[in-house]
């Protein structure tokens, strides 16, 4: 993935010297350890790292799901406010989940609403941003299910009735028919078909350049880091430990570590 230059743009997130610990850890167990990170308009960063190493712990505190012991998410609105996600009151913070931001579950059961059709699925997002007409709700739906490769005749389908690749193309779906400036993606590929993973990847690849929308995306696997991140953070018993480009991190790891994560990839 190509670097983007971002010299003179000012971070759409900013995480300054974030440390977790759940409430009935040890004391000395932080889950996450003074991450700090920029993520820049149109650009995907990728946090890597072995299970337990705190990628999800630190995505939920940037999504204001977890509230971190110490430090600070600031988040630069569309009207170019500078928003403090864990001290902003609880009802904007829900509208942003809803218009400005997304967020992509790893089981797609969980971010969708399983009592519904795949439309009404893509469609509650955009009538919780106002649009009322239900042709065009529709038609949005229909749009939507094309460009993620769904057989728009199921669009009255409930997804329980869908294969797990095409429930996690559903959830993609309805977080990008908003239009939402952030995405964060827990391991959206994890527990698929490999032949399913690369095409959804694919897909996520297309949709991202083309919408320019920001995308933070947590997965263990050093080949989605490859092919969808322009930088990678690799963490390790919840430190950020290294970061860079990409293809500099992942083809000249500095850290020990990466080293061996990288090297424990088989390559074919
Ligand atoms: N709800 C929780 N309560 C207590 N400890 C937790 C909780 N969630 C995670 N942890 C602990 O925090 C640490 C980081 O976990 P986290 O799930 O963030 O790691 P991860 O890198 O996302 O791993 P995985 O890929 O397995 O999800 C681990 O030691 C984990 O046991």
């Amino acid at each position: 993935m190509m670097p983007l230059d971002h010299s003179h743009l000012t971070p759409l997130l900013e995480v300054n010297a974030l440390s977790h610990r759940f409430a009935q850890a040890r004391p000395d167990q932080w889950a996450v350890q003074d991450a700090a990170l920029r993520l820049y308009p149109g650009e995907v960063v990728a946090i890597v790292g072995e299970s337990g190493s705190g990628k999800s712990t630190l995505l939920n505190c940037l999504a204001g799901r977890i509230t971190p012991t110490q430090g600070e998410v600031l988040y630069r609105a569309a009207n170019g406010e500078q928003l403090d996600v864990h001290h902003m009151p609880q009802r904007q913070r829900r509208v942003l989940a809803r218009t400005e931001w997304g967020f992509v579950e790893q089981h797609a059961a969980d971010g969708l609403r399983m009592g519904v059709s795949a439309g009404a699925n893509i469609g509650e997002r955009l009538m919780g941003q106002g649009l009322r007409h239900y042709g065009d709700v529709r038609q949005n739906a229909l749009d939507w299910m094309q460009r993620v490769e769904l057989d728009t005749g199921r669009i009255d389908d409930s997804p329980r009735g869908f294969s797990g690749g095409m429930r996690q193309r559903l959830q993609i779906a309805r977080n990008l028919v908003t239009r939402p400036r952030l995405v964060l993606m827990d391991e959206p590929t994890s527990g698929l078909d490999v032949s399913v993973q690369a095409r959804l990847l694919d897909l996520i690849r297309l949709l991202v350049a083309r919408m320019h929308v920001s995308v933070l995306i947590v997965t263990h696997d050093l080949g989605v880091a490859r092919l969808l991140a322009h930088r990678t953070l690799v963490m390790r018993h919840g430190r950020i430990v290294e970061h860079g480009l990409t293809d500099r991190v992942l083809d000249d790891p500095q850290h020990a570590y990466t080293q061996l994560l990288v090297a424990s990839v088989v390559t074919p």
